[in-house]
C-alpha cells in the first residue's frame, strides 16, 4: 500500500488514547511511526501567538519573515523548509513522498506537515530563540511567538492546525502578481538549488496556489483575520507596511520601542485570542519520527 494511504488509513481509523506515556499508533512496519494529531490544541493560545504568513510562491514571505524575526523575536517556521529537511533526513519514512509532492507543486498530506510544525514549535518553546534583551520577555513562562510561513496551504491543514496544535491569531497575506513572482523565482532558481524553482514546477505551484491555497486566504478573510500587504515594491518598502500591520495586531506592541523607528504605532484591535485554552497534557507530548531535533 502506498505510504500515504497507510498514513490516512491509520490516522482516520484508529482513535489513539491519551495517557502519561506518549501514545503510539501501530505501524505496519516496525520502527515506522505515523503522525498522530490530537483533537485539542497542544499549545495554549493565551501564551503562544501564531501568525500564518501566506502568499504565492516567491511573493516574498521568507524575506519579510527574516526581518520580523530580528525586530520582534519571532521564531520563524517555514513549512517548506521543514518538509525539505524531513525529505533529506536519512531514514525518513516520508522522504520520497515529500520529494514527489514538492516537485509537482502539490500539497503534502497535512498529517505530515502539521506534525512537523508541532514538533518544531515544541523545540522552540523549550529552547527559546531569544534569551536576552527585551524580546526575551516574549519567550518566558511558557510564552512564545511564531511566524508560520507558507502554511496552511489547504483547508484541511488550516482546520487541523487550529484544532490540534494552536489557534492562530491572524494571517499576514504577502501578495503580488504571478508575473512578479515568476521573475523572482527564476532569479532565485539560479542559486537556490531548489528542485521546484524551475519554470515547469513554478507553473504547477501557481496553479496549486490559486486552486487550493487561495480558499484558505478567503476563509480567514471572511473571518476578518487577514492583513494583506502588497509585496510588489522593494523589500524595504514592503517591510515598513508589514511592521505597521503587525504593530496594530500584536497585543503588546510596539515590541521594539527603544530601537530607532519613525513608524507611528497603534495598539488597536488586537485579534489575538485571549481566552485561555487547555495547556498541553503530558500525554500529548508525543513525538513521532518526523523532524526530531
Ligand atoms: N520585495 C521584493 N522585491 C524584490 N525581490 C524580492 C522581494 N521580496 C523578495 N524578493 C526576492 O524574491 C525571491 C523570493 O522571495 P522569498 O524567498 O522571500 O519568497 P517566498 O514567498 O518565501 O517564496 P517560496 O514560497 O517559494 O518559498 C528571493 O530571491 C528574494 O530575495
Ligand atoms: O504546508 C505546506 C507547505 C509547503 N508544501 C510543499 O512545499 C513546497 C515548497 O514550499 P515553499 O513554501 O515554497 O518553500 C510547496 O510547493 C509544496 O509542495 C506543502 O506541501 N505543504
Amino acid at each position: 500500500m502506498p505510504v500515504i494511504d497507510k498514513i490516512k488509513e491509520v490516522f482516520h481509523s484508529k482513535k489513539p488514547h491519551r495517557s502519561d506515556t506518549a501514545p503510539t499508533i501501530p505501524a505496519e512496519n516496525e520502527g515506522e511511526a505515523t503522525p498522530y494529531l490530537p483533537t485539542e490544541p497542544v499549545f495554549d493560545d493565551s501564551k503562544v501567538i501564531v501568525i500564518f504568513v501566506l502568499g504565492g510562491p516567491g511573493a516574498g514571505k521568507g524575506t519579510q519573515c527574516e526581518r520580523l524575526v530580528k525586530d520582534y523575536g519571532f521564531a520563524h517556521l517555514s513549512a517548506g523548509d521543514l518538509l525539505r529537511a524531513e525529505q533529506d533526513r536519512p531514514g525518513s519514512t516520508y522522504g520520497d513522498l515529500i520529494k514527489d509532492y514538492i516537485r509537482e507543486g502539490k500539497i503534502v498530506p497535512m498529517e505530515v506537515t502539521v506534525k512537523l510544525l508541532e514538533n518544531a514549535m515544541r523545540v522552540s518553546l523549550s529552547n527559546p530563540p531569544v534569551t536576552s534583551g527585551p524580546l526575551a520577555e516574549h519567550w518566558k513562562n511558557g510564552k512564545g511567538r511564531f511566524l508560520i510561513d507558507g502554511f496552511p496551504r489547504k483547508m484541511d491543514q488550516a482546520l487541523k492546525f487550529d484544532e490540534a496544535v494552536c489557534k492562530s491569531s491572524f494571517v499576514l497575506f504577502i501578495n503580488t502578481t504571478e508575473e512578479v513572482m515568476l521573475v523572482r523565482l527564476l532569479e532565485r532558481g539560479k542559486t537556490s538549488g531548489r528542485a521546484d524553482d524551475n519554470k515547469e514546477s513554478i507553473v504547477k505551484r501557481f496553479r496549486t496556489f490559486v486552486e487550493t491555497s487561495m480558499p484558505v486566504v478567503d476563509y480567514y478573510r471572511a473571518r476578518e483575520k487577514v492583513v494583506e500587504i502588497d509585496s510588489s515594491p522593494p523589500a524595504d518598502v514592503v517591510y515598513d507596511n508589514v511592521r505597521v500591520a503587525i504593530d496594530e495586531r500584536l497585543p503588546d506592541s510596539p515590541t521594539y520601542l527603544g530601537q530607532s523607528s519613525s513608524t507611528t504605532f497603534t495598539t488597536s484591535t488586537p485579534i489575538v485570542a485571549t481566552t485561555p485554552s487547555q495547556s498541553a497534557p503530558a500525554g500529548l507530548t508525543h513525538q513521532v519520527e518526523l523532524g526530531q531535533a
